[in-house]
């Protein structure tokens, strides 16, 4: 229930010195009447924000059951006199959640300092930093992941290449694309090649990475681009009219002599001809599976092949 100038928050309140649990915090919330009626009137319309583990404010807009019937003056005032609270609270900062359709609060929560963290399809993220200094509250995505595919046939030592219909200039390269999110690396080099050749291939290793900063292919953020070896094993050719100009299976000394290509094309085709003559093993970075600590999850780690004496030397 609400009291007349008190309200029940979802914040805890931060752990004693003496280290006891947190309890929810009865925070009153004294002040001009319009902020108290502000407060009231958004905690009843459903907005409980949370604390998370730093000492940050999560405010998330989306748990309002009405936005609509609430105005910028209103959400205004709350806004300000939350801010007044957590502040004097010791809190770090405040993460504001806005979906996409309640975007007029946006510019409300700007005049009160805010600034954009992120923004993803359907909502965008807001922060106000609290604390002392600047600001430590870790950026968004610094880079895009490109991934291509050498698919080498070693029958016949011809690779898949692919001319871009896009690129001003007809250079000969992997093909290759775009990580989607929550997409392995490898599975981004698979899809990728069968969706601009036809050709069905299996993930093999990791042979090279490059960073480019301020890409403008990646709206001014750096760009990451990973080249795969891939195993094919399909060989017909049916290449994305969209993308491709052409697409061929080419003899891979030849496309390491040619001028025709990127210059990261050519290097790795000259490191591909390497342990295609050298065996692989003198180039791939092997990926291996492992659980995460604590989060039930597991991830991939890519490295250099180690000998079974090294990888099993822990002492359990
Ligand atoms: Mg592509």
């Amino acid at each position: 229930m609400l009291g007349a100038w008190a309200l029940r928050w979802a914040l805890p309140a931060r752990r004693a010195p003496n280290g006891a649990r947190p309890q929810p915090a009865r925070v009153p919330l004294c002040g001009r009447r319009v902020g108290s009626l502000a407060s009231r009137s958004l905690a009843a319309a459903g907005l409980q924000p949370q604390l998370d583990k730093f000492g940050g404010v999560i405010v998330h807009l989306a748990q309002l059951h009405a936005p609509d019937s609430l105005d910028q003056v209103t959400f205004q005032g709350w806004l300000q006199e939350s801010v007044k609270q957590w502040r004097a609270e010791g809190r770090i900062a405040v993460w504001l959640h806005v979906p996409i359709l309640q975007s007029k609060f946006i510019a409300t929560a700007a005049l009160e300092g805010f600034t954009f963290h992120h923004a993803e399809s359907d909502s965008s993220t807001l922060t106000l930093w609290l604390g002392e200094g600047h600001s430590r509250l870790p950026g968004y995505a610094t880079h895009q992941l490109g991934v291509a595919g050498a698919a080498l046939d070693v029958g016949t030592g011809k690779v898949l290449v692919v001319q871009d219909k896009n690129k001003t200039t007809n250079a000969w390269k992997f093909p290759g694309g775009l990580s989607d999110p929550g997409e392995d690396i490898g599975n981004t080099a698979v899809r990728e090649v069968f969706e601009e050749t036809g050709i069905k291939s299996e993930f093999k290793s990791l042979l090279s990475i490059r960073q480019q900063h301020r890409h403008p292919g990646a709206f001014g953020i750096s760009d990451m681009y990973i080249i795969c070896r891939l195993q094919p094993s399909s060989f017909n050719i049916s290449f994305c009219q969209q993308e491709c100009l052409r697409c061929e299976w080419m003899d891979l000394e030849e496309l390491a002599k040619t001028k025709d290509t990127t210059p990261i094309t050519s290097n790795v085709a000259k490191l591909l001809l390497y342990g295609y003559r050298e065996g692989f093993d003198k180039i791939d970075i092997t990926m291996r599976e492992f659980p995460a600590v604590y989060t039930g999850l597991f991830y991939k780690l890519y490295h250099r092949e180690l000998p079974d004496t090294y990888k099993n030397m822990t002492e359990f």
